[in-house]
């Protein structure tokens, strides 16, 4: 794994042991070389290739459009600048729903093209051949559950899920079955704190939650949000440690206003 003897590699086991310890696990999304970089540096344990890109990077309405090419060139650029982190990437909308051999060859896609350290799947029970097989070819997979953002138009809202008690029974079983399949970790998005602390409590692998309460064992945000890159998009579980969205605005504008008045460049700014 890591030949880099300064900086220790995170690892699938690293964030089981965090469980055990009672340390948190921090996650948060990259897709590009640069914010990795920074992501990586600042000491995120987990950085996470998520499909998002889809919302983020490429300004589609939803995750369904992304695909497995488009998610391999985020994933490869992130791998590139992660020192530290582990890097995990999101199996696509398309590229493991057909079948479990289509799983594993996205999933070997992956690993061999982008040189990513495990893969996060949406799904419980229904996918338990698909995970099974993956991890049989020797890729860690982390579960996600709760809402699950490729299957948006089966329920039609983002609301939270599982508020009902057969939901709620539904994500229990899904969970303890992905930890008996063998996944290292589950997300949990936008449930009740109280289900997702039931349910932390009820696994020996570590809940990373979004939108899912406290008592997870990790969080994870997606970087635009939190540094508050994407205006638009404030839900109640977001917490914007940033108006990047402003100080970037703010700068192109004097750019702008330099270039117009010819201030940009000066004497020392040519040759
Ligand atoms: N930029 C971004 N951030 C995310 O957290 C994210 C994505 N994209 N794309 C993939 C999924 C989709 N996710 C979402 C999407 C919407 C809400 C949400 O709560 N939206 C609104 C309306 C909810 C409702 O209908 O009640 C909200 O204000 O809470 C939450 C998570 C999380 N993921
Ligand atoms: C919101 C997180 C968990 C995700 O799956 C993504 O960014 O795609
Ligand atoms: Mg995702």
């Amino acid at each position: 794994m890591s030949v880099n003897k300064e900086i220790k590699r995170v690892t699938t086991r690293t964030v089981q042991e965090m469980k055990l310890r009672g340390e948190k696990v921090s996650m948060l999304t990259a897709y590009d070389y640069s914010l990795a970089t920074i992501v990586d540096d600042a000491g995120v344990d987990i950085i996470l290739v998520g499909d998002s890109a889809s919302n983020v990077m490429a300004g589609h309405e939803t995750t369904l459009p992304i695909t497995l090419d488009q998610m391999i060139y985020h994933a490869a650029s992130v791998v590139r600048a992660a020192k530290r982190a582990l890097v995990v990437v999101d199996l696509p909308f398309g590229s493991y729903q057909g079948n479990s051999k289509e799983a594993l060859n996205s999933a070997i896609r992956i690993m061999k093209e982008a040189g990513a350290h495990a893969v996060k799947i949406e799904g419980g029970v229904e996918i338990a051949e698909s995970v099974t097989r993956i991890l049989t070819a020797g890729i860690p997979v982390m579960g996600h559950l709760g809402l699950t953002p490729q299957s948006i138009y089966k329920f039609g809202t983002y609301t939270v899920r599982a508020k009902e008690e057969a939901e709620a029974q539904k994500l229990r079983e899904d969970a303890a079955k992905l930890q008996e399949l063998g996944c290292f970790g589950v997300v949990l998005e936008k449930i009740p704190a109280q289900l997702a602390k039931e349910v932390t409590e009820s696994l020996s692998i570590p809940t990373i939650g979004i939108g899912a309460g406290q008592h997870c064992d990790g969080q994870v945000l997606v970087i635009h949000d939190m540094l508050g890159i994407n205006k638009g998009f404030k839900p109640r579980f977001l917490r914007q440690y940033a108006s990047l969205y402003d100080v970037m605005n703010d700068a192109i504008k004097s750019y702008v206003s330099d270039v117009k008045s010819s201030d940009f460049p000066n004497e020392k700014e040519q040759y």
